[in-house]
């Protein structure tokens, strides 16, 4: 609703009882917070943001205490002073809390033990004063602490906060030094301050002092300084490493679509030499296979690119009884005991969240995989193709189906042989939809045996955590970070790098934290999401769940399992407080197989 005056508004907050979202941007109508009484129990309003809108004064107690199902409070870039009233305390639901740019004075509340769901707290470019409380330890779920330009002094405390991976303490009064579990930010996260520089890390020294502390409202400016220096010296060595990716993507974009005569005429054409001579025996198919067709048949096939991968390039083959299949013709690959060693690790796996591999075949000229063909293409083209007025966007419960079979199919694969396996190379292109339309892993086992040939960095730019420089340091964890950015990438329809208006390139995980630590959640979701009513919570709930899975440190991401329970949950949470009928339509959790007991053929 346009509420034009603050009457409007407080007329809202105090009479209505049935709305769940209060938005309200952008007019400068109000003045005080005085006649908001909230005097009902509204408790299905899960947000209330009111950014901009002009209000002063102090906030009084038992204003908006009885908001009991509140999740996201936005009071950010009014001038209200004060200090944060006691009774905020009783809001034990909230997940978001964006005070910035205000004139809060005084401490910050001694207790937060009640904010146990707690994830965002940005208290920026206010006055507070005094040191951080203990308490703050509390938050186990929280992933942004933004306390930058403000008067807190004291030492920063030891503080336990597993999920933490944004931190901004920067422009405060804090001495002694940066305490253990701290030290994993970088230097920027702390300075500004008077703290010994003994045990900041390095990146630090990228930080030049800032003679004047930046004032109130200053924290937007204030802003690409900081991502500035986080970014830092690594900016030009990415953007360069970025330039030579998107020229690679673009080539192989432009290469996919032609349309080759058959596999072997390219055969013959790559070795310069007749065709004829594949040899050394046929190809392996596995058991449940019942495709029926060898080599010969195969390289007969009429052959279209579909694309060039990191690993060699990929074909659909229609063959001669119309059966079609995807060919995926290896650059080089490790030996053959090797590759023929992984290739009965992976085709062996049967589960309906990875893709199966039917077929292989290993001669010294020629290293092929055969998989089925998923006619609706991958995740990444069903979300990135052709942005246009007339193209159907991919659906919110098409993007839900899609990440919670890739996060069961990647659990899957890591209980196999003794949990020891890893996917390597999770990113959109290689998900597909499976019968039931939930996600499907490919490519497994292709990470592995290209390993010594084709470095992690070198294949799935802005998949890849931190931690990954070299192919010994591929893990689990590995996986768990590209599930996650393949999750914001469904939520924000972004790639997981992209370049802007400006030409800039932006690392998707960097970008996604920087919008959620300044409040601008809603922008953060892909536009085509924005016509589909009720999903939000949902949304705010798959980012958070995302961000937990990018944290930076590799033992602080969830294991894969616990990802899927997170990820099943967010729908049936939800349930009921969607339409029925649109909740029992939807069939988002048949029963998982293959988790602990899995149906792996040998
Ligand atoms: N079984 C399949 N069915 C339909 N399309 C497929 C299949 N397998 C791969 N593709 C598509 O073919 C194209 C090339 O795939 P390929 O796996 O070679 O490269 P990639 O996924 O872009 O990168 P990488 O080699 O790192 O996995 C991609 O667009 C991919 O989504």
């Amino acid at each position: 609703e346009p509420y034009e005056d603050k009457q409007a508004l407080l007329d809202f907050l105090n009479n209505v009882n049935h709305s769940r979202y209060l938005n309200w941007d952008g007019t400068s109508a109000c003045s005080s917070w005085t006649g908001v009484t909230c005097n009902h129990d509204k408790t299905r309003i899960i947000a209330i943001r009111l950014p901009g809108v002009g209000f002063r004064g102090s906030i009084p107690v038992n204003t908006l205490s009885r908001l009991s199902a509140l999740q996201i409070l936005s009071l950010r870039s009014n001038s209200f002073s004060g200090p944060i009233p006691s009774d905020f305390g009783n809001l034990g639901n909230l997940t978001s809390i964006y005070l910035q740019s205000n004139s809060f004075n005084g401490p910050l509340p001694a207790d937060f033990s009640a904010w146990k769901s707690l994830s965002v707290l940005n208290l920026s470019n206010n006055d507070f004063s005094g040191s951080i409380p203990s308490s703050i330890s509390n938050l186990t779920h929280l992933t942004a602490l933004v306390l930058t330009n403000n008067s807190l002094s004291g030492n920063i405390p030891d503080l336990n906060l597993p999920s933490l991976q944004v931190l901004d303490l920067s422009n405060n009064n804090f001495t002694g030094s940066v305490p253990n579990s701290l030290q994993r930010f970088p230097g920027s996260a702390f300075s500004g301050n008077r703290l010994s520089p003994a045990n900041i890390s390095p990146s630090l020294s990228l930080v030049p002092p800032p003679s004047v502390p930046p004032k109130k409202k200053s924290f937007k400016l204030h802003e690409p300084a900081i991502l500035g220096i986080v970014i830092g010296g690594c900016v030009l060595c990415f953007l360069a490493i970025a330039a030579v990716l998107i020229i690679r993507y673009s080539k192989k974009e432009g290469k996919s679509g032609d349309t080759e005569k058959s596999l072997k005429k390219e055969a013959a054409v790559r070795k310069g030499a007749s065709s004829s001579q594949h040899g050394e025996g046929n190809l392996a198919f596995f058991e449940g296979c019942n495709l029926a067709f060898d080599l010969e048949d195969l390289l007969r096939a009429s052959a279209e690119v579909l694309g060039k991968g990191t690993f060699g390039t990929t074909y659909k083959a229609a063959l001669e009884d119309s059966t079609t299949v995807v060919v995926k013709r290896l650059k080089e690959s490790v030996g053959r005991k090797d590759f023929e060693q992984q290739m009965e690790v992976v085709g062996n796996i049967r589960h309906e969240n990875v893709a199966p591999l039917r077929a292989y075949y290993y001669s010294k000229d020629e290293k092929l995989m055969v998989y089925d063909f998923y006619s609706q293409g991958s995740a990444s083209l069903m979300l990135h193709a052709k942005r246009s007025a007339d193209r159907i966007p991919l659906d919110w419960e098409t993007r839900l189906r899609i990440v919670i079979g890739a996060a069961r199919g990647i659990a899957l694969i890591h209980v196999q042989y003794g949990g020891k396996l890893v996917h390597g190379n999770i990113k959109s292109s290689n998900i597909f939809l499976n019968s039931q339309g939930f996600g499907c892993i490919s490519d497994l086992g292709l990470a592995t045996i290209m390993s010594p040939i084709v470095p992690p960095v070198m294949r799935a730019a802005g998949y890849q955590p931190p931690e990954v420089t070299d192919s010994r340091k591929v893990s689990q964890a590995t996986d768990v970070y590209s599930f996650g950015v393949l999750l914001l990438e469904l939520l924000t329809g972004k790639s997981p790098i992209h370049a802007t208006g400006t030409n800039e390139v932006v690392h998707l995980v960097r970008w996604v934290h920087s919008v959620v630590r300044e409040e601008w959640t809603a922008e953060v979701f892909d536009v085509e999401l924005l016509r589909y009513p009720n999903i939000e919570e949902e949304m705010v709930e798959m980012l958070q769940i995302g961000l937990t899975c990018v944290a930076r440190m590799p033992e602080q991401r969830p294991k894969m399992a616990v990802v899927v329970k997170m990820v099943e949950g967010v729908r049936r949470v939800n349930t009921g407080t969607r339409p029925s009928t649109e909740a029992s339509t939807l069939n988002l959790t048949p029963p998982m197989t293959g988790i602990g007991s899995s149906s792996v053929t040998h």
